[in-house]
This record gives structure tokens, C-alpha cells and sequence, in this order.
């Protein structure tokens, strides 16, 4: 989680080339939304929680019950369920959700009229439909937000400005960190070396150290440091203070954006101008209305496709309709009719290219309202590596994601849109008048739009980063050649040195990813607490 600090870290860093081509560099905008210190103001406020059987990717097995870290979810938490009887409000626990915590989290205060449908829609399909905070995270529900009375809410403003008057705390904005100093000999972490307005600072720990760079930082700044792959860094010209394998096993979400679907053909609805006077009046006043919430966004669905019974030990073909073991997530976004302004910002926003735009977006919405399902990848198969480009700190790192380089994981895309486009017949959407585009996406030409292999080219093209990178500085036991740090989190043969962040992760989360990496921080502060104050 980033603490919104003002660091200097503004670098526009991007990744391998694209296998998207409609994505000008796949991945290119995960890297430069990771390096603008703020990720978690950025981020779409999605509050996705724990689900049981992740914590066996989160933990290794010396703690692997969601017992243990449910309690860490919900330290945090603040969460303010609806009203009761209001739309929404549907069988919150509070076995699953926290009180009293630092993060305000709580469901959306506005819905747009399309969400009614979707909603009448999932459950029409047999989808069970609920919060999905709990044992069971199978159906779609309305998602909560890390949102406090209608405004955004990051880990900045919610864990550290109330402590900022603290004595035993220091924040150095704009600060870089170049490395970490670490004795070849004793392999003891002796302190951190920074730059400030073009200075260089050094401060030395008595304890230790933590790292929470991100999953793109911490593992450059270790390699930097001399922990990492031996070969590498000797290539690069380092020091090797200890061989381990920082930088291997990235993983991502992967978002495929299609199709679109335009709705209300016959009676678009464009952007009102005064509308919006009265949306900013409702909001600045009552902190109600459109802008307090991300639209039809914050409708989330997780399903289990027919390849989900191979990621679960003993599991059959036939046990998928009843597994629990989601491998799609369900995110949508809605636009206006003839809303360029937006539809253009969100393209820039995940990189598409001027052809890719004008089919995806333009085209359609030129015509009506329009829909777009984001099928997102919970389990990638795919694994990428991050690597120094040079000893340079300023210089960014090579970053290659390997996208889909797993051809199960465009299986599991493809089976995903399918499912949606189910959802879109229902009936429940009829009186919305929802239409599917087939303009075709560009390089798709050839294939029959809907075919398997249409949708196979499509999401090679379209699907993009959901902005979940995870998995560089893997947790796991000594005895696993892969493992970076132990399960307290302390970087294995190292002295002194803990990394604290989503880049521990073995095994990226199915579901957003801020909540669990707020929750590795707790756990990790605790550990801290455990081993010093006792
Ligand atoms: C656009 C976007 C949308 C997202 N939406 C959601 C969402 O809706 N829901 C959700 O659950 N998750 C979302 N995420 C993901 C979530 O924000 C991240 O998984 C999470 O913030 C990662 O936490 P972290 O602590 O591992 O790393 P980070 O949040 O990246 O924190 C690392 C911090 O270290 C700083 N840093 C790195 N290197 C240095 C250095 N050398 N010197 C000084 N400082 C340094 C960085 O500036 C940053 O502040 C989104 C992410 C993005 C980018």
C-alpha cells in the first residue's frame, strides 16, 4: 500500500514490448501508475476482502488458516454498511468486516439506473448475488469502497495522518531511496541510503529495516542492495551479498475489455451539463450522488469457469458448477451516449491505440449508451521477471510481464467473456434495450466475431493490466529455491531486513489486491512488534 508522501518518484517507466497491440506496451501504464508514489490514491477504491482458500497463497504452511488473518483484514477496517432496507444493504457479517480500524470503507452511495438491470440480470442467470466478504466468494455483489463519507480515502490519509504528530515518527518527503547498506561480511542490514533535492543521505538502523517499495521497488532496490539472482547481478556489475531469486515469479490481473455493449438504443442518454452542476451541487453539499461513487463500476462478480477444477487438488470437470474457486472477476464501466470526453480519457487511460479506440469505444457509443464488461484473470498462469538495466538506481528496470504467455489463461478469459455475454441476454435487461458491438476488433478481422478463435485474437489485443503486480520478493520457506522471504517476512540469510508489501505475495490473490497487501502490513507490523518488544 503506498503512503501517499510525496516522494520524488515520478519516472514514466514502462514495460517489455506489447502482445497487445492495441495496447501501446502492455503493461506500460501499470509501470508508470506503480512509480507515481501514490498508487492507492489512484486506485479504483475497490475494497475487495479476504477469501479462505487464498490465504494458503498469502501465508506459507506454517500459517495457512483464514483464521489468522481474518482478524488482520479486519483491524484495519471501518467499515459503515448501508442503512438498512436501502438498496444494497444485503447480509453484511460483521464476522467479516472490521470496526473501529483506520481505512473507512463502505459501500457506494449512488447506483446508476443500467445497475438495477445487471443486477436483476445476475441473478436471473442463477448467480447468487450478496457481499462476497466471507467463506463464500462465488456471485456478484455491490462493492464496497475505501471511501469515508462519499470522498476517497488511501492509506496515506487513512493510517498516517493521524499519527503524524508522533514522536517515534519520521516521514522525508520526496525522497528516493538508492539502496540499501548491507555488511558483505555479517550480511547485517546497517541502514538506507536516499536522495533529496539532489542530495545524498544516509541513515543507519539499529534494529532493522523494511522495505515497501511496491513489487516493482522493493525488487529493484534489493538487486541494487546485492540480494538477487547471482548471474544477474554480476552481469550488472554488483556485488552479490546473497543469491535469491528477487525479481522472478511477477504476476498480474489481467483485464480483457470486452465486447461492448450498447444499451438504451432507442432513448440514449447523453451527458446533461446541468445534470452534472446538480451531480458536483449534491456532492460538495451532501456528499451524495454520481460523483461520490465510481458508477456502475462498483458492481463485482466472480465466477468459476469451466477450467477453474484445475487449480483445485482432486477436483473434476464436473465439480465446476458448484466450485468455489473463482478464476473471473466481473468489474463493468458505463459511458453517456456521445461522451468523447470520457470514453477517450478511459482509452488514453489503458493505452489503446487511435484504431483500437474508435472500435472499442467511438463507434458504438456514437450510437448509444454504452457497457463494457471488464473479465478480469484471477489465477494467471503467466509468470514475468523484473531485471536492473543497470546499476543506476534513476534507471528504471527492465520489467517483462509475460502476459498470456500461458495459453490457459486466454482459455480462461475466453470462457469468462462467454459468460457475460450469457448474462447480457437475460431478460432482465431487455427493458435497457442491451445490444452487443461487433465492430471488430483491429487484427481480428478475419475471424467469425464470436468464434472462439474471434475471442482468442480479441483479448491477445485488448486485455490489459488491472494494475494488481505481485509475487517479486516471494514468501516461502527456506527449503524453496524460489523464496525470497521467510513467513515473518524477513529476507532469507539477511540480517535485519523485512520486505513488507504486495511483491511477498507467492501467489497473487483472487480479488483486488490493496486489502490483502493492507493486511500483510498489519500481520508484518506485528511480527515487528513480536520480535522487539518481547
Ligand atoms: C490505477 C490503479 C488502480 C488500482 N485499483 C485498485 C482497486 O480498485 N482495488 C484494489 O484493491 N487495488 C487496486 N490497485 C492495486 C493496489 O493499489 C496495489 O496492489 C497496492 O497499492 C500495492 O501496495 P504495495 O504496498 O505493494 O505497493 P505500493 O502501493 O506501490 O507502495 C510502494 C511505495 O513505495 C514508494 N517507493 C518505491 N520505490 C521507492 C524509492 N526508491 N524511494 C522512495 N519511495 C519509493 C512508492 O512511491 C510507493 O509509495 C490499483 C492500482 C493502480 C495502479
Amino acid at each position: 500500500m503506498s503512503a501517499d508522501v510525496g516522494t520524488s518518484y515520478h519516472s514514466p517507466w514502462t514495460s517489455s514490448p506489447s502482445c497487445s497491440p492495441g495496447v501501446t506496451g502492455l503493461g506500460a501504464l501499470l509501470i508508470t501508475n506503480l512509480l507515481t508514489a501514490v498508487i492507492d490514491s489512484q486506485n479504483q477504491l475497490m475494497g475487495a476482502n479476504l477469501y479462505p482458500p487464498d490465504t494458503t497463497n498469502i501465508l506459507d504452511s506454517s500459517t495457512s488458516l483464514y483464521e489468522d488473518v481474518l482478524p488482520y483484514f479486519k483491524k484495519s477496517q471501518n467499515f459503515k454498511p448501508h442503512e438498512r432496507n436501502t438498496p444494497g444493504s444485503e447480509n453484511y457479517s460483521d464476522d467479516n468486516h472490521g470496526k473501529g480500524g483506520y481505512l473507512p470503507v463502505e459501500p457506494f452511495r449512488y447506483r446508476s439506473p443500467i445497475m438495477e438491470g445487471l443486477v436483476e440480470a445476475v441473478k436471473e442467470c442463477g448467480y447468487t448475488f450478496g457481499d462476497r466478504n466471507g467463506p463464500v466468494q462465488s456471485g456478484f455483489t455491490i462493492q464496497h469502497g475505501t471511501v469515508g463519507g462519499g470522498t476517497r480515502a488511501n492509506t496515506a490519509k487513512a493510517f498516517l495522518a493521524p499519527i503524524k504528530g508522533r514522536k517515534n515518527f519520521h516521514v522525508a518527503k520526496y525522497a528516493h531511496v538508492t539502496k540499501l547498506l548491507i555488511d558483505s561480511e555479517t550480511k547485517a542490514v546497517t541502514g538506507v541510503e536516499f536522495v533529496k533535492n539532489g542530495k545524498l543521505y544516509t541513515v543507519h538502523s539499529s534494529k532493522e529495516v523494511i522495505l515497501s517499495g511496491g513489487t516493482i521497488n522493493s525488487a529493484q532496490l534489493l538487486m541494487l542492495s546485492g540480494v538477487g539472482p547471482r548471474g544477474h547481478l554480476k552481469e550488472m556489475g554488483i556485488n552479490v551479498i546473497q543469491d535469491l531469486k528477487v525479481g522472478e515469479n511477477l504476476q498480474d490481473h489481467m483485464m480483457a475489455l470486452a465486447p461492448t455493449f450498447k444499451f438504451n438504443l432507442s432513448n440514449p442518454v447523453p451527458v446533461d451539463n446541468l445534470k452534472n452542476l446538480d451531480d458536483t451541487y449534491q456532492f460538495l453539499i451532501h456528499r451524495r450522488g454520481p460523483l461520490s461513487s465510481v458508477d456502475v463500476l462498483h458492481l463485482l462478480g466472480f465466477i468459476s469457469t469451466k477450467y477453474a477444477h484445475l487449480d483445485v487438488a482432486g477436483s473434476a470437470p464436473e465439480d465446476t458448477k458448484d466450485l468455489d474457486y473463482p478464476d473471473i472477476q466481473y468489474q463493468f464501466i458505463r459511458f453517456a451516449f456521445q461522451d468523447k470526453n470520457a470514453t477517450k480519457i478511459f482509452s488514453d487511460s489503458v493505452g489503446f491505440t487511435e484504431d483500437y479506440y474508435r472500435a472499442m469505444f467511438d463507434t458504438p457509443n456514437s450510437e448509444s449508451e454504452i457497457l463494457i464488461p471488464l473479465t478480469v484473470l484471477q489465477r494467471p498462469k503467466s509468470r514475468g521477471v523484473i531485471k536492473l538495466r543497470s546499476k543506476d538506481p534513476k534507471d528504471p528496470p527492465v520489467i517483462d510481464p509475460r502476459y498470456l504467455s500461458d495459453p490457459r489463461d486466454v482459455q480462461t478469459l475466453i470462457e469468462g467473456i462467454k459468460q457475460i455475454v450469457n448474462i447480457a441476454r437475460a431478460k432482465a435487461l431487455s427493458r435497457f434495450e442491451v445490444e452487443m458491438s461487433e465492430v471488430k476488433v483491429p487484427g481480428c478481422e478475419a475471424e467469425t466475431f464470436g468464434s472462439d478463435e474471434y475471442w482468442s485474437c480479441a483479448v491477445r489485443r485488448v486485455a490489459t493490466t488491472i494494475y494488481h503486480p505481485v509475487g517479486t520478493c516471494k514468501m516461502g520457506p527456506r527449503s524453496d529455491p524460489d523464496a525470497v522471504v521467510d513467513s515473518r517476512l524477513r529476507v532469507h540469510g539477511i540480517k535485519g531486513l523485512r520486505v513488507i508489501d504486495g511483491s511477498v505475495m507467492p501467489t497473487v490473490v483472487s480479488g483486488n489486491t490493496q486489502a490483502s497487501i493492507i493486511m500483510i502490513g498489519e500481520r508484518g507490523a506485528d511480527f515487528i512488534k513480536d520480535d522487539w518488544l518481547s
